[in-house]
């Protein structure tokens, strides 16, 4: 099957400019501003409770915003939800089933909805349970299914209409590994036929490998593109493993590199830049230490959300 947009294009396919929403004194989303591209996985990340439901609510229009500008597609979600509806696909990081209805009746009810006819509604959940591998389970009732496959038919759900952009709150949630890798294929693949997605999601390590982007969302605000480079280009921990961990302590020592730590892996090692953990590496190894295994210790998201993170606290915190 395809999953091609019905209205694939290039561009910002989502742009958000200092965006606000309060319940009563609770300010969830205080300023966010950030575009997110047709083509391409956006991964939205923040601790918990920073705010990233109740902006992907205000962008799925279930949320008007008290202050700031929404476009999706090119559309505004207060002003014209319907049109953003036709273009958007929502996943919500927990499923609203209706508990009777099959897994197919679900998805041909939810392409009437779109305004399918019932033929291309019935083709369309038939192409859909096939892609998110619930073919077992299609006459089955909704309420028997698991948490993961109520996720995979959630995503099902928010494809029936082939969406430009496409919002997954929290989708990897409950999926087994198998189900995971099969997601960030499926993801990759929808950028690739030119739908843009943002993706919520608290497993860093696997953001890291379906996002082209990152917008970080702290108390309600997202972080400027200045601060992520400075985070990002901060110095990071590496972990190296060698065949005799003795012999690494002492060719570090010997190059003056201090351990920061150890844990089941390897040892931990400050370095300033990608180029000096390469000499670092070229060294170890004419020093003849049997380096078995060398890299950073924590993906790329991981590093700048925490160095983020920490710039948050105050000085004495550190
Ligand atoms: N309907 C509501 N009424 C009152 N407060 C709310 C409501 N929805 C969210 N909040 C509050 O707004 C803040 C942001 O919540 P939100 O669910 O957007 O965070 P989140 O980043 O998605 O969190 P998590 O990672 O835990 O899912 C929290 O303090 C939350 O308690």
């Amino acid at each position: 099957m395809t999953a091609t947009p019905a209205h694939a294009s290039s561009g910002a396919a989502i742009e958000v400019q200092g965006v606000a929403r309060s319940f009563g004194d609770v300010h969830a989303v205080r300023d966010a501003s950030f575009t997110a591209h047709a083509g391409s996985v956006t991964a939205l990340i923040g601790p918990n409770g920073s705010g990233k439901t109740t902006l992907m609510l205000v962008l799925a229009t279930l949320l008007a915003p008290d202050a700031g500008t929404v476009r999706i597609a090119g559309a505004d979600p207060v002003r014209d939800a319907r049109a953003v509806r036709q273009r958007m696909g929502w996943m919500p990081d927990v499923l609203g089933s209706w508990a009777t209805l099959s897994v197919r009746q679900t998805l041909e009810m939810t392409g009437r909805l779109y305004e399918l006819t019932p033929v291309q509604s019935r083709e369309r959940a038939r192409e859909l349970i096939e892609l998110v591998g619930l073919e077992s389970l299609a006459d089955q009732p909704t309420r028997v299914l698991s948490r993961g496959q109520k996720q995979r038919l959630s995503l099902a759900r928010a494809l029936v209409h082939r969406p430009e952009v496409l919002l997954l709150d929290e989708p990897a949630s409950g999926l087994d590994p198998a189900a995971r890798v099969d997601l960030r294929v499926l993801v990759r693949r929808l950028a690739a036929e030119g739908v843009a997605v943002l993706v919520s999601s608290h497993v860093l390590a696997e953001l890291d490998e379906m996002a082209d982007a990152a917008v970080y969302l702290d108390q309600g605000v997202t972080a400027s593109a200045e601060r992520i480079e400075s985070s990002r280009a901060g110095a990071r921990q590496w972990r190296i493993r060698a065949v005799d961990p003795a012999a690494l302590s002492a060719a570090l020592a010997s190059e003056g590199f201090e351990s920061v730590g150890q844990d089941h892996l390897g040892t931990l090692v400050s370095v300033a830049s990608e180029t000096d953990a390469a000499a670092l590496l070229a060294r170890l190894v004419s020093a003849g230490v049997a380096v078995s295994a060398f890299g950073p210790a924590v993906g790329d998201l991981e590093h700048t959300f925490l160095d983020l993170a920490r710039g948050e606290r105050p000085e004495e915190a550190r």
